[in-house]
This record gives structure tokens, sequence and C-alpha cells, in this order.
């Protein structure tokens, strides 16, 4: 296949830049500790300075993948996908989730929501930021809002953001990695005075698997 080609399948969402994909179990949020498969597609300008994944920023640097290819490795390994990024948004999900429900799988997405909300899902993870906010239907359909806690004002958004975010919405207030020392005691004692919030640790993390 040549260049062009290439080009217009990707604009299509029929490949995508894949940087990564791997079976493991799902770390933060509402489904935290049950076994998934994860699809990180690269590509992402939402350029949140404390992201742990900037490899993925890139979609260059990520070989254009078909989407069958794609579904194909998933459906061997779980009955559950978590797709990710880098910001899956970017690109077209139709195709792919397409895919995986002619796989019968069960298909999340974890999303900055700033982009228009492609693809058929049966769990949203919305984590807003921002630099750029979510779309109108990102809040709505959104199953869980997970805010990330990086400082004080953080708080704030975070209720900011639930206003906008429809009411059957699980709350997750989730610490940025490298100030969760800082950030864990704030984030409980909000919660005990909040308990509308739930917390959400990157177990994945303490686990130190993927
Ligand atoms: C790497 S992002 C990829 C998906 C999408 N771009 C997004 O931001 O939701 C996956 C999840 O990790 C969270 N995250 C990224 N960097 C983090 C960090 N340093 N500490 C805690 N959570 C982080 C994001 O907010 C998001 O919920
Ligand atoms: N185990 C594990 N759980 C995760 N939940 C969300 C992740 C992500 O990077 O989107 C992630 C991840 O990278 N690993
Ligand atoms: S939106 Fe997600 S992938 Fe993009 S920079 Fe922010 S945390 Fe990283
Ligand atoms: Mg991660």
């Amino acid at each position: 296949m040549n260049l062009e080609e290439i080009k217009h399948l990707v604009n299509k969402g029929e490949m995508l830049p894949l940087m990564e994909d791997f079976y493991t179990i799902q770390g933060e949020g509402h489904h935290t500790g049950t076994a998934a498969y994860f699809v990180r597609i690269g590509g992402c300008d939402v350029g949140c300075h404390w992201c742990d994944v900037k490899e993925s920023w890139d979609p260059e640097k990520h070989p254009p993948t078909r989407t069958s290819e794609i579904v194909k490795k998933a459906a061997q390994w779980s009955d559950t996908v978590v797709v990710t990024g880098g910001e899956p948004l970017t690109w077209d999900m139709s195709p792919l989730t397409k895919g995986f429900r002619n796989e019968n799988m069960k298909i999340h997405i974890e999303t900055s929501g700033a982009y228009k909300l492609t693809g058929s899902w049966d769990w949203i993870c919305l984590s807003p930021k921002k630099n750029k906010l979510p779309t109108q239907e990102a809040y709505k359909e959104a199953n869980e809002l997970k805010v990330i806690i990086y400082n004080k004002h953080d708080f704030k958004f975070a209720e900011d953001q639930a206003l906008k975010t429809n009411e059957n919405a699980i709350l997750y207030l989730q610490p940025e990695w490298s100030v969760r020392e800082k950030m864990m005691p704030l984030i409980v004692d909000y919660i005990m005075k909040n308990p509308n919030w739930k917390i959400s640790l990157q177990t994945h993390k303490y686990l130190r698997i993927p």
C-alpha cells in the first residue's frame, strides 16, 4: 500500500496508529480490578503537562494498523476491551468498535471527550481536561467522570465538570501520580465532606503491571 492509501484509511478510521495493546487489569475508575484487553491508539494534542503517556502524542511514531487486525488479537484475549491513547477520539472510532461488536465484546473508552464522540460504547470514562474541554455529547453520554487532581483548584474544576455531566455518571477524583502523596489526604478529606464523589487510584502502578 502507498502512503496516500494508508492516509485515506486512517482518515476513515479503518487503520489506526497503534502504540501498544496488552492484556491487563483495569487499574482505574469504576471497573478497577477487572481483567481487560487494552488498545492504546497514538495521537493526542490536548497537551496535559502531567500526562503519563507523552510517547503516545505523535501519531507518526506509531504504525498504522488495520482495525480488523486490532480486533482479531484483542478478541483472543478478553471479552472486554478498553480503548485508550493518546486521545482515541482524535480518530473515527466507528470501524474499530464495529469490529469489536461483531465479536460481542464489551467496549470501553478512556477519553478526554475533547473531540467528536464516534463509535459505539458500553462504558465511557470521561476525564475532562482544562486545556480542551469535552463536547456536549461527551458530557451527556459519560458513564463515569474521572477528574485528575493535581492541585487544589482541581476540586473546583471537578465540581464544574460534574455540573455539566449527566446525573447518572459516577464521580471519581484521581490523584495525579507525581503528587499523589500530597494530594491523597486532601482527596480523602474532600470525599468525606462530599460523599457524592469516590476516589480512584492508579492501582496498576502500585501493582507494577501495565
Ligand atoms: C493517558 S489518558 C488516555 C485517554 C485520554 N486521552 C484521556 O486523557 O482520558 C488515560 C487516563 O489516564 C489519566 N492520566 C494521565 N496521566 C495521569 C497522571 N499523571 N496521573 C493520574 N492520571 C493520569 C487520564 O486523565 C485518563 O483518565
Ligand atoms: N492497568 C491499566 N489501567 C488503566 N486504566 C486506564 C489506563 C489508561 O492509560 O488509559 C490504564 C493503563 O494504562 N493500565
Ligand atoms: S488528553 Fe489524555 S493522552 Fe492526551 S495529554 Fe491529556 S492525559 Fe495525555
Ligand atoms: Mg495509563
